[in-house]
């Protein structure tokens, strides 16, 4: 039987074969699921939070020393579209030279690195886990995602009693393959849309994982998977702190489905593209909610 909490599809990663037809449909369907029983611990994913939390009590001068890498990778104070919002970036959070960088711009403590790196390797191992089952789940071989980098996108929501009701950032899709977010484990906002078009809250579960499937996830899978359009509401004044790690996509090759899943019923959605011209095209032309896509159709 399929098991959801409050409308979002729960996965246990300890159940698999078993749980490969929800992981299917759950990532064809809402491109959105949550992950139980993964084996980060929840001391670690409690650390991390607090070290993120001290790193954006950070005076703004030495927050601003996280430079970015790729485009768009380093930090972003509050701004006019989201004032409510900051958030630190780190590409690529599994090398370890590129998180000892990041540390030494934020003035890190040699243990709060320590927790940086612990919680980096731990979460990617969990997503070359899931990305292996992803393609396993169609029928495929879950080997092409080993080498692809992965960045942090470490956020904050400063909300307070005034801004109840408004949006904390706006609706978007993740531009890479999938996201492993690590939500606010007291404080709800994060939306995501159904196929319906309507928002659905994604309530904390303490302990698990959110995984959202994004615009590449679709160009790889050749439309299958669904790139999940969502938002995060302030509902509560209070501060909300979520680490997303985004795993993107190849490096220097395109992206390309499988020949699997390309034949006659299912001719070739997207002309082949490399994730950085990709992420490059959404960031000159703005368009955040996964409608670049339509600019790199092949018919
Ligand atoms: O804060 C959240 O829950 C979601 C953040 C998000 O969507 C993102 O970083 O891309
Ligand atoms: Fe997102």
């Amino acid at each position: 039987m399929d098991k959801t909490y409050q409308g979002i599809p729960i996965i246990d990663v300890s159940d698999f074969p078993r749980q490969y037809e929800n992981l299917r449909k759950a990532c064809e369907e809402l491109g959105c699921f949550r992950v139980l029983n993964h084996k980060i611990p929840l001391e670690l994913m409690q650390e991390m939070k607090r070290v993120v939390t001290s790193l954006f009590d950070l005076p703004m001068e030495i927050k601003k020393r996280n430079e970015e890498v790729i485009a768009g990778s380093g930090y972003w104070p509050p701004s006019s579209i989201n004032p409510l919002y900051e958030a630190f970036g780190l590409y690529d959070m599994a090398s370890s030279l590129a998180v000892h960088n990041f540390c030494s711009q934020l003035d890190a403590t040699p243990s709060q690195r320590d927790t940086i790196e612990k919680y980096g390797q731990a979460i990617h191992e969990l997503m070359m886990d899931i990305g292996a089952k992803m393609a396993e789940s169609v029928g495929l071989d879950g080997d092409y995602c080993k080498e692809w980098p992965c960045q942090y996108r470490i956020n904050r929501y400063n909300f307070t009693p005034q801004t109840v009701g408004t949006t904390g950032v706006q609706i978007h899709t993740d531009s890479g393959f999938l996201t492993i977010l690590q939500d606010d484990e007291n404080v709800g906002g994060l939306e995501v849309m159904n196929k319906c078009g309507e928002f659905v809250a994604v309530d904390p579960l303490p302990g698990s994982l959110l995984v959202n499937l994004g615009d590449m996830a679709a160009v790889w899978s050749n439309g299958r998977f669904h790139n999940v359009k969502h938002r995060v509401q302030c509902k509560e004044a209070t501060t909300r702190v979520s680490i997303a790690a985004f795993l993107l996509g190849p490096k220097e090759a395109a992206v390309e489905p499988p020949p699997e899943l390309v034949d006659l019923n299912h001719p070739r959605l997207y002309v082949p593209l490399t994730y950085e011209e990709y992420r490059k095209l959404r960031l000159t032309t703005k368009l955040q909610a996964g409608e670049a896509l339509q600019l790199v159709r092949s018919q």
